[in-house]
């Protein structure tokens, strides 16, 4: 099976700091691939080069074996990788579908849309609504409703509702449940595991443990800049992943990184 989405040896630094280092990096098709690794071990630099955000200095990606410069976060979104960010890319004074449809709004048909650029309201909520239903996430009441009324779990929900809604093919989140409550971290896992039973791949990237151990497929290690291994969460334990990410155990199949 080929990775819909990967790179090699792609190498970024910023001064003197060495954030990414020859990193390599494999999403295979349907696979929920989470990403650990220490603070400032360069995943979020890693996430950024991948959906357009940050240019490598050196180093190549491919989407579906081709090989992909992003310019910018809305290239690799309209190529199909689709990142939910920590800090959500959201207005919250918006609606829910307002939100969903940023940048992508719907125009009445004819003059009306075409020249007076009027949005067609009905549409974009009635698919609204309809992608949120499909998702098992409408406990939302009213598609009209302002994001920032929502509740942390509920914007995540919606975030990950327009990814998904989109035809992405691959969906990258950031850090999905790190501000959300037990209950609300529940439903954003059942919602990655239900857009994954949909087809569409997932990277996680997170600092919580038992949240990767319950729904990875594989664990992406990534130390000091780079991806020390890869490991399937079967076969090893949640310590054992941690002492990998620190450099407290060397890695399977991998010299250990100084
Ligand atoms: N814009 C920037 N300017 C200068 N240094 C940067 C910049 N972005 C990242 N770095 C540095 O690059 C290294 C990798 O950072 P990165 O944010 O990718 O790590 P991370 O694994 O995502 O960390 P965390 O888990 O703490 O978010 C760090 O040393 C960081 O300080």
């Amino acid at each position: 099976m080929e990775p819909i989405l990967s790179a090699r040896a792609l190498n970024k630094r910023y001064g003197r700091v060495t954030a990414l280092d020859n990193c390599d990096f494999d999403l295979m098709p349907g696979e929920i691939l989470a990403v650990i690794g220490d603070n400032g071990a360069g995943k979020s630099s890693l996430i950024k080069a991948l959906s357009g955000a940050i240019r490598p200095d050196s180093g190549d990606i491919f989407l579906e074996g081709q090989k992909i410069e992003f310019s910018s976060p809305i290239d690799a979104r309209l190529a199909g990788v689709e990142t939910v960010y920590q800090t959500l890319a959201m207005s919250p004074a918006l609606s829910i579908a307002d939100n969903m449809f940023m940048g992508r709004e719907i125009r009445k048909p004819g003059f009306m849309g075409k020249v007076l650029r009027q949005l067609d309201r009905p549409a974009m909520e009635r698919i609204a609504r309809e992608k949120l239903s499909e998702l098992g996430l409408m406990t939302i009441q009213n598609i009209n409703q302002a994001v920032e009324t929502l509740s942390g779990g509920q914007r995540q929900g919606v975030a990950v509702a327009r990814a998904a809604a989109f035809g992405s093919k691959v969906i990258i989140l950031d850090e999905p449940t790190a501000a959300l409550g037990v209950k609300e971290s529940r439903r954003v896992l059942d919602l990655i595991q239900d857009v994954r039973a949909r087809g569409i791949p997932i990277i996680l990237i997170s600092h919580n443990m038992p949240h990767v151990f319950e729904v990875a497929n594989r664990i992406h290690v990534h130390r000091l800049g780079r991806r020390l291994c890869v490991i399937d969460p079967k076969d090893y334990t949640m310590s054992d992943a941690v002492a990998f990410m620190t450099g407290a155990k060397s890695a399977p199949g991998a010299a250990m990184a100084a």
